[in-house]
């Protein structure tokens, strides 16, 4: 996507002849869908042969279909997928609507496992046809929960073409709202099973400059929690060095490099036309010209944090060889350490074009002319090439040919009913330079590059070398806090608020109740455990890190590299309502981490039908549950429990693989401690039936208030124009809270 600018334009709708207003919040007609600059522009370019320009104009004026991707970890993923496969697919195969059949679904042939899916079917239809609906609800829940992700199909390629295995350090530079995110953090997350979320030796950095944006990248990452997984709030383009902890001879930091580098760089986004129709209308080549210096900045940081060998994938949504071309040539020509990956056998049934060498930049608004070299530029308009941002680089360079460009890929809406997109893989090769060497060269080169200054947000960093406070495992001291490291406040860093990362000693009191509560074994890594606040009270929740994100937050200044959030959240404070003592409880999101550590005979077994009472009922009472199954529960403690729902079948409802889930007992009933939308996408799932609404939600549906909407189907970027103004903590999923009062109300309406 572009900038974040206001866009109208809502994906959906069908290649039929749906009614404009089905799918458009601002109606325009293919009549009007058209931009003369555009079209000079791109024909002055020769991006495709002439015979196929009215097949690429007629693409861009068509609503793009539906694509999603079914997410989470990859044993989730391909079990969900079979559930789409052979139970949804075939109810859709005969579908008709007002006499006309509808196509089902059909799997994108070039994505891995056929795990991303296209429709096309309007909106009408989809709340109408009661089978679509049914779809359609499954879609909703399933995305609420994160195994499902609305992604335009050309949006999934970057991350594929990254490679990402567990060990490697992974960065996303522009990642937000963070769909290409989450496919890096399911790569990462490879080695997860159905039911536990491995700790991989790895790490992804996600980043964004924009504050709020990092928040959708937080709730992003909730799908999916991960030890190993942090996000900053940076200008890419100015990234600090992050550093490791001290080498214990010399006591200097050395600093991360990084394996895999995600480059989806701010773009005018002119390759969603089919999406943001607004840009027919204002669409002009300044939009690219303007970006070429801030993209190449970034790339070209990118490079500077990569390792040897390493691989970055730059990608834009845009078809402008200013922004793709121009800036992979400009970059190649400052680092020749640097080349392009064929990846012409890469995922084979992918339709696409080659890079262009060749390419006619113009700083004129109406493109009365383009230019082939920058001196024919200067030399036509010599008062125009000093008041605009066009550089020798935004044109070919001599040497376009040896670069190889033909390796980059291009993707254009006519190929394969999808957006447009341009994608370049480049590797480094291995180079024997000493790293301490190589991180001085970066400061410098950093520096050199800023000749469109941008001011840079953050101070440079100190060359410390600053000792680090690192308690040895198992070592009863006090709190440490990263602060040990950098002695940083947020009040040194501007507008940075967020609360310092403070590890806790593994025999801290909470953290010892958790342990054994939930009967965790000695191997569960104890002293990777934090807490947000400076002076390490276990106020409310507890996260767990890897090693490697420890080290970083140890050794850095959280303020300097602007850290939002690091980890994932494993345990919180629960008030315990009548008769309990507030404890801490393992979260939902936390559990698939935790369990591989827990002793499986602390894990109470149930079976289908309680998992049915316990779905389908709030707060159900102890004593409503089958006979059987009672004094399992009367011998309970009050507070924390796993429960485990094993394979089964039942009366026509089936679980395809082990369920497990957090439970809370309080002194009259018990509950699933897992989100609203969670227990509805699970009931949709096992029972093929929604949960019915709560008292609580029928008592504020009587009072006028809103009651949990099932939503659209929407991907992150439209979500994100929706709710750019909401506050990002409002966007977090909570797990439902127990409290007296809702006690009350179930003990009342019993
Ligand atoms: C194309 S979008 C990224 C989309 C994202 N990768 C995804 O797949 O969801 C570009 C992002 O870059 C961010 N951005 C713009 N300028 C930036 C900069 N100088 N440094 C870091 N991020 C920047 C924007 O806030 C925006 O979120």
């Amino acid at each position: 996507m572009g900038r974040g600018r206001k866009r109208g334009g809502r994906g959906g709708g069908g290649r039929g002849k749906p009614k404009p207003d089905e799918y458009r919040t601002d109606l325009i007609e293919k009549s009007d869908m058209k931009n003369e600059r555009f079209f000079a522009y791109y024909k002055a370019q020769k991006i495709i042969p002439d015979e196929e320009w009215e097949d690429f104009l007629d693409a861009l004026r068509t609503p793009l279909p539906t694509t999603f991707r079914v997410a989470g970890s990859r044993q989730i993923a391909k079990s969900l997928n079979e559930t789409i496969k052979n139970v949804h697919v075939p109810l859709l195969s005969n579908v008709t609507f007002e006499d006309q059949k509808l196509p089902p679904p059909i799997q994108l042939p070039w994505y891995p496992d056929g795990l991303a899916w296209q429709f096309n079917i309007p909106k009408k239809v989809l709340r109408k046809s009661p089978e679509f609906k049914k779809f359609h609800s499954f879609l909703v829940f399933e995305t609420e929960v994160g195994n499902i992700s609305r992604q335009e199909a050309v949006s999934m390629l970057p991350p594929l073409f990254l490679e990402v295995e567990p060990h490697h350090t992974v960065m996303d530079m522009c990642a937000a709202p963070g769909s290409k995110t989450a496919q890096l953090l399911e790569a990462l997350h490879a080695q997860d099973t159905l039911t536990s979320t491995s700790i991989p030796s790895g790490l992804l950095v996600a980043n964004d400059s924009d504050y709020k944006r990092t928040h959708l990248l937080i709730h992003q990452s909730a799908r999916l929690p991960s030890p190993a997984f942090m996000v900053t709030n940076l200008d890419a383009s100015n990234y600090p060095s992050i550093k490791l902890s001290a080498a214990s001879s010399t006591n200097r930091k050395e600093q991360l490099l990084f394996d895999r580098i995600l480059c989806d760089v701010p773009c005018s986004g002119d390759g969603t036309l089919r999406k943001n129709i607004g840009i027919w209308k204002h669409w002009q080549p300044n939009d690219g010209n303007g970006l070429h210096g801030l993209q190449l900045r970034i790339l070209q940081r990118a490079m500077k944090m990569l390792k040897s060998n390493g691989r970055i994938v730059y990608s834009t949504c845009s078809i402008n060889p200013v922004e793709n071309e121009a800036v992979i040539a400009a970059a190649l020509e400052s680092n020749p350490e640097y080349h392009l990956v064929d990846v012409s056998s890469n995922l084979p049934e992918l339709k696409r074009r080659p890079g262009m060498s060749s390419w006619r930049p113009t700083a004129d608004k109406s493109i009365s002319s383009t230019y082939q070299t920058y001196e024919a530029f200067v030399a036509a308009d010599p008062q125009a090439a000093t008041s605009t941002k066009l550089t020798p680089g935004h044109w070919p360079p001599p040497n376009a040919h040896e670069l190889k460009l033909e390796r980059c890929i291009r993707i254009y809406p006519h190929l394969q009913d999808s957006g447009g997109f341009f994608v370049a893989v480049l590797e480094r090769k291995l180079i024997e330079v000493p790293q301490i060497r190589e991180r001085k060269r970066t400061i410098e080169n950093v520096e050199s590059s800023e000749l469109e200054t941008k001011k840079p947000r953050l101070e440079s960093e100190p060359e410390t070398s600053d000792t680090i406070v690192d308690p040895m495992p198992g070592v009863d001291v006090k709190s440490v806090t990263q602060e040990g490291g950098g002695g940083g406040t947020s009040s040194g860093n501007g507008s940075f608020k967020e609360m310092p990362y403070t590890f806790l000693s593994p025999r801290d009191p909470a953290l010892l109740s958790c342990i054994s509560r939930l009967r965790l074994t000695s191997e569960f890594p104890s002293s990777n455990v934090l807490v947000r606040n400076p002076e390490g009270d276990v106020v409310r929740s507890m996260y767990l890190t890897n090693d490697l994100i420890k080290q970083i937050i140890l050794a850095n200044d959280f303020t300097k590299i602007r850290l939002t959030a690091a980890g994932t959240k494993v345990f919180t404070k629960q008030e315990g309502g009548k008769g309990v003592e507030a404890q801490y409880r393992i979260l939902g999101e936390g559990l698939p981490v935790v369990l591989p550590y827990t002793d499986p005979t602390s894990i109470v077994n149930g079976n289908m039908s309680v998992l049915k009472h316990l779905v389908m009922s709030h707060y159900p009472l102890c004593t409503s549950f089958e006979e059987s199954f009672r004094p399992i529960l009367n011998n309970l403690d009050l507070g924390c429990h796993i429960f485990r729902f094993p394979t089964e079948e039942l009366d026509g409802a089936s679980l395809a693989h082990d369920l497990l889930v957090p439970i809370w007992k309080s002194g009259v009933s018990i509950s699933l401690m897992v989100d609203k939308k969670a227990k509805n996408a699970l009931s949709l799932r096992v029972f093929g039936i929604e949960v019915p609404p709560s008292i609580r939600d029928k008592k504020a549906s009587a009072d006028g208030g809103e009651v949990a909407p099932a939503g659209d189907f929407v991907d992150l970027n439209e979500k994100m124009e929706s709710e750019a103004g909401a506050e990002g903590e409002a966007m977090i999923l909570e797990d439902v809270e127990v409290n007296s009062e809702i006690e009350q109300i179930v003990v009342q309406a019993l």
